[in-house]
């Protein structure tokens, strides 16, 4: 459904399933409550907004994302980009900045991002999408029994692939502040495999194959084929969105029902986004 404040036309879907595009909205000013209102009853609607042609710099990035909720460290790992902007995580491509996999941000913590907003600061010539995809789809996709089964399981989620060697070799050991405590470990968490949205009630298959390792108490073999027919249901074009970036353009993402993939497709241009992200809470399933 398309939504209107004031009788003007904010947002329309992208997809049935996934995405908005919102209209006439311009970020860098002080939004009213109501429009605030609108943007966290869409992004629960679309799970993705989209945000054409804005003009924000480090100082209103963050004030937006304010306005959406508590603002976390750029990430529990890799530092902010300076003293005056911790909040915000620099993706350069030059420097390790890509993500070509389906993911959901930070799911390696206890407590994973709400959600991001996301900003493009410089865009390669050619490529460099994104796309999102809607992991409640996901979930339907699985038939009856497999639901049932997803539902009664835990999985375990590691960012030590990613983030160990850059904690231990450029940070010293030494990494940000996250949920009150400075990260020196990157011990794996479990997370329900089928995550309950805390807002909508509604189930997500919350996997990835960026983050989750194995599924508690199977063998080793029915943990990996499991995870791969999981990871089959997630990225289906048709529960996804892909969006091709405009310098300035800003995208939130709602963390706790989404994954995402940021193309490679630009070879050695350089790309540059800066992310910020919201608290987010502790997931949980559903109650047997
Ligand atoms: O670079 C992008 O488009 C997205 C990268 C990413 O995974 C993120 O910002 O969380
Ligand atoms: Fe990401």
């Amino acid at each position: 459904m398309t939504t209107t404040v004031e009788n003007r036309t904010v947002f329309e879907p992208l997809t049935v399933a996934i995405g908005a595009r919102a209209h006439d909205v311009d970020l860098s000013q002080p939004l009213t409550p109501a429009l605030v209102a609108e943007i966290r009853a869409a992004l629960l609607e679309h799970k993705v907004l989209v945000f054409p042609n804005q003009n924000l710099t480090p100082d209103s990035h963050v004030a937006f994302g304010r306005s959406l909720g508590e603002l976390t460290a750029s990430h529990p790992v890799v530092p902010g980009m300076d003293d005056q902007h911790p909040e915000i995580y620099v993706l350069d491509s030059t420097d390790g900045g890509k993500a070509p996999v389906w993911h959901t941000d930070v799911t390696f913590m206890k407590r994973p991002p709400l959600g991001s907003v996301l900003r493009a600061v410089s865009l390669p010539t050619v490529g460099g999408d994104t796309c999102w995809t809607d992991l409640e789809a996901a979930y339907l996709t699985l038939s009856e029994p497999l639901r049932r089964l997803a539902d009664q399981l835990q999985a375990v989620h590691d960012g030590r692939k990613d983030f160990q060697e850059y904690l231990d070799n450029r940070l010293g050991g030494e990494g940000n502040t996250w949920d009150g405590d400075r990260i020196r470990t990157l011990d794996p968490v479990v997370h329900p495999v089928v995550r309950v949205h805390p807002e909508t009630g509604r189930k997500s298959l919350f996997v990835n194959p960026g983050f989750t390792t194995t599924i508690l108490g199977l063998s080793e073999v029915e943990s990996r084929a499991l995870l791969d027919i999981f990871f089959v249901a997630i990225g289906r074009p048709e529960h996804s969105v892909r969006h091709r970036w405009t310098q300035g353009d800003v995208v939130v993402w709602d963390n706790r029902s989404t994954a995402h993939y940021a193309v490679d497709d630009y070879g050695h241009f350089q790309r540059v986004m800066h992310r910020i992200t919201i608290r987010g809470d502790e997931p949980f399933g559903p109650t047997p």
